[in-house]
Order: C-alpha cells, then sequence, then structure tokens
C-alpha cells in the first residue's frame, strides 16, 4: 500500500474548461479582425500602406497568441509529499552539493551574501550530506573574509535555527521579520544571538568600506595569504579554501552536531583569457566539488536568493526519488521570487504570469525551463549524459569518508580544475556543463537536457523556497529584460533555435514553449508599430479602425 503511493502528486489547475471558452472566443475574434483588416485593404494613396502594416502586426500578434496557447493549454502544478520521502527513505538520503555565484564585492555586499549562505547551511538536512560552496568572481578579499565570519557564526546559527526551527533561515531576512517576538526561546537568548549577528555584520560591512582586513584577523586563516598587492579582481591564481570540513570529526557546531561542508572558491582569471561570466563559474564549481564531496545532486542559486524554506531540498528529492518518474528528472526548477517588490509592483517585476502560468504549463509538456537559480540538477545529467531507459544514479555516490590526503592536497588539487587552461581543448562549456557563449546560459542549458531526452519539473509551493533581490527601478528592470530578451532572441537565432535543434527530441508544444521568450523581443516591433501608427492616422485623418 505504501509503495503505491506516489512521492508528488500532479494537479490540474481549476478553471481548465472555463480558460479554453474563453480561448476559442479570442481565437475567433482574432479570426474576424484579420478578415476584416485582409477585405478592406483601402486604395493606394488612401493610407494603404499604414493599413497594411496593421496587417502584419495583427498577423505578428495573432501568430504570438497561439504560441503563447502552446502552454496556457494544460498547466499542472506538483505537491511533493516529503512525509512519504521520510517513511520510505529516512535519512537515507543522497548527498547534495549547493553551488553560489556571486562576482563583485560592491554591488552584491558580502553581507548579504553570508547570510544567503548560513540559510542554506541550515537546510533539515542530514549536514554531514551537505556542502556549500561559494564561487568569487569577484576574487575579493573582503568576501572570502565574510565567507569565514559566516563559518564560525554558524556554530551559533545552525543550533539555534534548529532548536527552536524557525524560518526563514537568513539571519537577515529572520531578524528584519521577528521583531524581537520570543514565544519560541527566552528573549536573552534571541537577543545574544541577534547582536552576535549585527556585530559580524558591522564587522564586515566597515571591513568593505575600508576595503582592507585588519591585520589580527589575517592572521587567523591560512587563506588570507593568497591574497597580496598585486591581486586584481580580472588577474589572480585560482583560490580554493575549504572553510569548514565536513568529514572533519572537529568540525562541529556549539550543540555538537556536523557542520556542513563550506568551501570558498575563485576561479582563476587572466586578462588574455575569456572567463565565461557566470557559466564558467558554475563549470569550475563542477569540478572543484567533484574533488571534495562530489554529490550526485547539485542545487544552484544567485547570491542574493536566500533560503525561505527549510525543507526545500527535502520536496526536490521527491521528484528525483519518486519510482514511477524520477529516472525520467533531469533538473527540479523552482520559481525566482523576490522580497523587495514595491507595493504596487508597477514594473511587473513579480513575474506573475511566467511563475503561476507558464512554468506550470512547460512543465506539462516536458518541463520548465532552467532559469539559473533556484534550480536542482542532478551532476551526470548536468555533464552531459543522455537520456536511456534502463538508467540508475547511484544516489550513494558523493566522498563520504575522510580521504587519505589532507585538506591542502585536495586544496591543490581543486585549484588546478579551477584554472584558466583547464577547460582549452575540452568539451565544457559545450557539451558537458552549463554552455557558453549566450547571455542566458542556463535556457540554453536546460534545452540541451530536455534535446538529451530528460524531463523537468517545476515545483512552486505557496511557501516561495527561494527569495532574491529584484530590481526595483524603471532602469534596472529595462536592463534585466534587456538581458533576457536579448539572450533568448540569440537562441532562437542561432543554431540552438529550437524548432530545429530540438525537431523530433522534443514535442512541438513544448518548442512553442520556448518560443515565448526566443519572440519576446520582436515582439516589441509589432507593439510599437501599433502604438506609433494609428496615433499619427488620427493626426492625418486616415482611418484604420471601423467606424462606430
Ligand atoms: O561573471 C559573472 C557574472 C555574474 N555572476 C553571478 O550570476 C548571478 C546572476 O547575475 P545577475 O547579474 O544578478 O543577473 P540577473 O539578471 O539577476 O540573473 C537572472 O538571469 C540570469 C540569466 O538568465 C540567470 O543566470 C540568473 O540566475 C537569474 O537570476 C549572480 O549571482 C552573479 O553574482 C557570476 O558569478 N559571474
Ligand atoms: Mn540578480
Amino acid at each position: 500500500m505504501e509503495r503505491s503511493r506516489r512521492l508528488f502528486e500532479t494537479e490540474t489547475h481549476g478553471g481548465r474548461a472555463a480558460y479554453r471558452l474563453h480561448a476559442v472566443t479570442v481565437a475567433a475574434g482574432i479570426l474576424l479582425l484579420l478578415y476584416y483588416r485582409a477585405t478592406r485593404v483601402p486604395a493606394a494613396g488612401e493610407g494603404r500602406a499604414a493599413w497594411l502594416g496593421m496587417l502584419a502586426a495583427e498577423l505578428w500578434y495573432a501568430a504570438y497568441w497561439v504560441v503563447t496557447q502552446s502552454v496556457r493549454w494544460s498547466p499542472v502544478r506538483r505537491r511533493p509529499f516529503i512525509d512519504r520521502l521520510a517513511a520510505r527513505h529516512g535519512e537515507r538520503l543522497p548527498s547534495v552539493d549547493i553551488f553560489v555565484c556571486t562576482a563583485d564585492p560592491y554591488s552584491e555586499p558580502p553581507s548579504l551574501v553570508v547570510s544567503t549562505i548560513l540559510s542554506l547551511m541550515a537546510y533539515n538536512y542530514p549536514p554531514e550530506k551537505l556542502s556549500v560552496y561559494l564561487s568569487d568572481d569577484g576574487g575579493s578579499i573582503l568576501t572570502f573574509y565574510g565567507m569565514w565570519e559566516a563559518s564560525l557564526f554558524a556554530k551559533h546559527w545552525l543550533p539555534f535555527c534548529k532548536r527552536y526551527n524557525i524560518e526563514p533561515r537568513s539571519p537577515a531576512a529572520y531578524f528584519s521579520q521577528s521583531d524581537g517576538h520570543q514565544e519560541l526561546c527566552t528573549p536573552k537568548e534571541w537577543s545574544l544571538i541577534k547582536d552576535m549577528f549585527d556585530e559580524m555584520t558591522e564587522r564586515i560591512d566597515t571591513a568593505v568600506m575600508s576595503g582592507k582586513i585588519p591585520e589580527e584577523i589575517k592572521a587567523k586563516h591560512k587563506g588570507f595569504h593568497e591574497w597580496n598587492q598585486e591581486i586584481t579582481s580580472k588577474n589572480h591564481q585560482p583560490i580554493v579554501q575549504i572553510l569548514i570540513d565536513g568529514k572533519d570529526q572537529n568540525a562541529v557546531d556549539n550543540d555538537g552536531n556536523v557542520l556542513p561542508t563550506l568551501v570558498y572558491m575563485a576561479r582563476e582569471k587572466r586578462p588574455q583569457h575569456h572567463h565565461n561570466f557566470k557559466a564558467g563559474a558554475m563549470n569550475a564549481l563542477i569540478r572543484v566539488s567533484s574533488v571534495i564531496s562530489n554529490s550526485p545532486i547539485i542545487m544552484n542559486v544567485d547570491c542574493d536568493m536566500y533560503s525561505n524554506n527549510n525543507d526545500a531540498v527535502r520536496d526536490a528529492l521527491c521528484f528525483f526519488l519518486d519510482e514511477e518518474m524520477g529516472h525520467k528528472i533531469g533538473f527540479v526548477q523552482y520559481p525566482q521570487n523576490y522580497n523587495n517588490l514595491s507595493k504596487n509592483d508597477i514594473y511587473g517585476n513579480s513575474l506573475h504570469v511566467i511563475n503561476e502560468v507558464e512554468m506550470g504549463g512547460m512543465d506539462s509538456l516536458g518541463g520548465p525551463l532552467y532559469i539559473g537559480t533556484g534550480c536542482f540538477h542532478r551532476r551526470e545529467i548536468l555533464c552531459g549524459r543522455k537520456f536511456t531507459k534502463d538508467y540508475q544514479e547511484d544516489w550513494n555516490a558523493g566522498i563520504k569518508d575522510k580521504l587519505q590526503e589532507s585538506i591542502d592536497e585536495t586544496e591543490e588539487k581543486a585549484k588546478s580544475l579551477a584554472a584558466c587552461t583547464y577547460e582549452h581543448g575540452t568539451q565544457w562549456g559545450d557539451e558537458i556543463g552549463v554552455k557558453y557563449g549566450c547571455a542566458v546560459e542556463d535556457v540554453i542549458t536546460g534545452l540541451a537536457i530536455h534535446c538529451r531526452g530528460w524531463e523537468s519539473v517545476y515545483n512552486n509551493p505557496k511557501k516561495p523556497a527561494f527569495m532574491g533581490v529584484g530590481p526595483t527601478t524603471l532602469a534596472q528592470t529595462i536592463l534585466q529584460h534587456k538581458r533576457w530578451s536579448e539572450g533568448n532572441l540569440s537562441i532562437f537565432l542561432s543554431k540552438y533555435n529550437v524548432f530545429l535543434f530540438g525537431h523530433g527530441k522534443t514535442k512541438l508544444r513544448h518548442q512553442m514553449g520556448y518560443h515565448i521568450y526566443g519572440l519576446w523581443a520582436p515582439n516589441s516591433l509589432a507593439t510599437l508599430y501599433y502604438v506609433i501608427i494609428p496615433s499619427l492616422a488620427l493626426l492625418k485623418g486616415t482611418p484604420l479602425f471601423p467606424e462606430v
């Protein structure tokens, strides 16, 4: 009985019939409009060019509308059951590597990164099976300092989180939400930990402001010696520092519990070598982690996205470990939620349509896109494995026992994997790992995974699993949308155009779903035409719409 119960459930959205009826009426409206446009073309000299332009814009809209219907026709919602996971697997769960990317200590302050890191270390998951890696593309001693502080504060923070089962486990988010309430612990304990956190944040912020780390602190960890006067963010040797070695018996928190592994990495940067931005960082992390923990599951988040739900790892595993479907699932994607949106969200940054409708729609067709953050991958699949029916993942994979080699030896090995030249003449960035050469490297990587035969799953729980920092001003919004729409358009125009690249490998409707984003940018041309030309025609007295 217990066996037959799935680890997750797939629900259809309510109101499907009503939506379809609505879509049919819209389709009828569109056809009537096109009919009107096509049969009443004015004579030359009476606004014919403008009229034909309107026809072209409306044809474009009609086609784009059809494309969007692919995902709107049958969206689904998934619901994982962690109680069933617990009943079936107990704590015999796979190990998980968590990758966090940061790029600049000034636009992404180390104190923000530290809170994200702490929230991830505090997952409700066996700590000996959890390893958190930070990639610092800024190659900054200030970020390293923040990580070192985090490794010390974790000894207080993790027991506190677990003892009182608090949420969210990002200390910054937690203390900003709970204003001194203490139903759980004594006010004294609460203030103690809050003061400790505030003092740490202040030390980190002061260091960032002055740009210097006090000498007495530098003496406390060998890692600080990696930096000298010559090092810049664009020119430095590879740096890998294992701040907490989870396999070390002495790496315990204040309650004596094992701590998760914590690693800082700044891959080598040289001016003459292209670094491929975040994709390059992700690939370096895949290699570096392979000699430290080598977990079969890899999760990745941006450094501004803290964990808001300490069961998110277990939720994701419900999909991978499901007996019926798990072996087909390449990755599990969570939505991108922001915690800093203004009240009325005037620039639409809540991504409501994408998060609530389109991703669930893609899920019913073969899987959501990989959007670069809040995503769980299987290491082997991210590294290029093709789907085969008999594929059995070894969930016990990973480096469990303390290796014979010392921490220094492991670090040296890891550094060689983070060198600039390591990828030369290899398939990294192409067939292996995250793909290079695209502004939305994640989308193209996810597409390649789908085309290798894997599905993906979208998990959008009521309580968001991750919270990030979204754009709040018009300028930031435009910048982000430009990056996304340009990136997706470049996929459309490249050999990765989903209709060509995905032909015969994914469903036609799934391909159409990808094109919603691929055609996002050119949509603006029809819109521009539609807002400018009718107004000009009105001034000139040329009718473009029926008289009422
Ligand atoms: O050279 C770089 C540049 C960026 N990053 C990191 O990449 C992440 C995303 O960069 P950001 O500038 O914040 O871009 P966003 O537009 O906010 O990113 C969204 O869009 C990207 C492209 O689709 C995805 O990769 C991201 O996960 C998604 O959050 C951040 O953590 C950065 O620190 C690096 O590690 N190295
Ligand atoms: Mn961002």
